[in-house]
């Protein structure tokens, strides 16, 4: 099976590229936006056709969230037009997209967690792109699953368990939101998953997939360092004191019933996943 994965320098990509040794029944395809610009579509027909591509993952995307709120066109660009072209390609050579979106489709009105039939309703830019990209990859390819994550981290790119290493590290003390809940995700966990799903009956679809268990921001910086062994004050605020471009949803915890009755799978609990990471970031600082 051939494998194309685009984005393929991001944080999600990255995991890819680590994990597939492990899978050598696969022939991986590798492309960062520098071989491949998901937003030229003829340079991806003409990749799919002369790869004879099977399966893409699209770990490509617009993810700053505060930018996209001033750059508007071009994160719709990326997030949806250009997965609108990838899904209608997809589907011409029959081959199958798996495609990412966000917990940031949802309001965060709700206070039990978010299956895939509830109403979605984004509240910035990037989420409604990302909710855009959801619709089209179901509605034009046939082999298509969409899986919805959220705060998501790695050891390769930029994320919030990086951040709050660094702002301990130069300043000791910051403030995070403790108001909006919801669950990190280990990029490596929904790699590993994702190329199972590969391996036995891919079943398309809407899925939801985090790491198991909830938190506030807040926690989840406070569980950085204490894995990472680091001195210095975190302290919970409100969101209205960490003032941002985009909105965030107050509560965006993601149902995973659906994903784990498909595919009889179990998940692993965020605070042990989050060790492994910085046990990984703290291997790789002590070289
Ligand atoms: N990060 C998170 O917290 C969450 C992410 N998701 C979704 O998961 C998926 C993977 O996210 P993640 O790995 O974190 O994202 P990253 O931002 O780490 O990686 C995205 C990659 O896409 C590349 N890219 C941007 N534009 C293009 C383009 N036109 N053509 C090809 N590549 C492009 C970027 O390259 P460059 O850097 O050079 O621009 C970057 O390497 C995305 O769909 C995202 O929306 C969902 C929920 C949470
Ligand atoms: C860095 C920082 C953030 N925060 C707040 C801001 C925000 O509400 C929350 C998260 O901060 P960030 O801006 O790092 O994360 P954000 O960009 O909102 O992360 C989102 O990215 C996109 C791509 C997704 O799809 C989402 O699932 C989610 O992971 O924490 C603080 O309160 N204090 C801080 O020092």
């Amino acid at each position: 099976m051939n494998i194309l994965i685009t984005g393929a320098n991001g944080q999600l990509g990255s995991e890819f590229r680590e994990l597939s040794p492990l899978y050598s029944s696969y022939n991986f395809f590798f492309a960062g936006c520098d071989s491949l610009n998901i937003c030229e579509v003829e340079a991806v027909r003409e990749y799919i056709s002369a790869h004879n591509i099977d399966f893409i993952i699209n770990c490509a995307a617009y993810t700053a969230v505060n930018a996209a709120e001033e750059n508007p066109v071009d994160c719709d660009k990326v997030n949806h037009t250009a997965v609108s072209n990838l899904a209608k390609v997809a589907d011409e050579y029959d081959a199958g997209l798996i495609h990412f979106s966000t917990d940031y489709v949802f309001d965060g009105s709700k206070n039990t967690p978010y299956t895939e039939e509830d109403p979605t309703s984004a509240r910035a830019i990037y989420g409604i792109t990302k909710l855009a990209s959801e619709r089209v990859t179901l509605a034009k390819c046939n082999k298509a699953m969409v899986i919805r994550t959220s705060w998501v981290y790695s050891f390769y790119g930029h994320n919030f368990v990086k951040t709050v290493l660094k702002q301990l590290q130069l300043r000791g003390s910051m403030g995070v939101v403790y108001d909006q809940i919801g669950t990190p995700t280990y990029a490596k966990d929904l790699a590993k998953f994702v190329l199972n799903v590969l391996s036995t009956d891919f079943i398309p679809g809407l899925y939801h997939y985090s790491n198991e268990g909830v938190c506030s921001w807040f926690d989840f910086a406070k569980m950085v360092q204490r894995f990472a062994g680091l001195k210095g004050e975190i302290y919970p605020i409100h969101s209205d004191q960490y003032p941002a471009k985009a909105p965030r949803p107050a509560y965006s915890v993601l149902d995973k019933t659906k994903v784990k009755d498909t595919y009889n799978i179990k998940i692993p609990y965020w605070v042990d996943s989050l060790e492994e990471c910085i046990q990984r970031i703290q291997n790789d600082t002590n070289k």
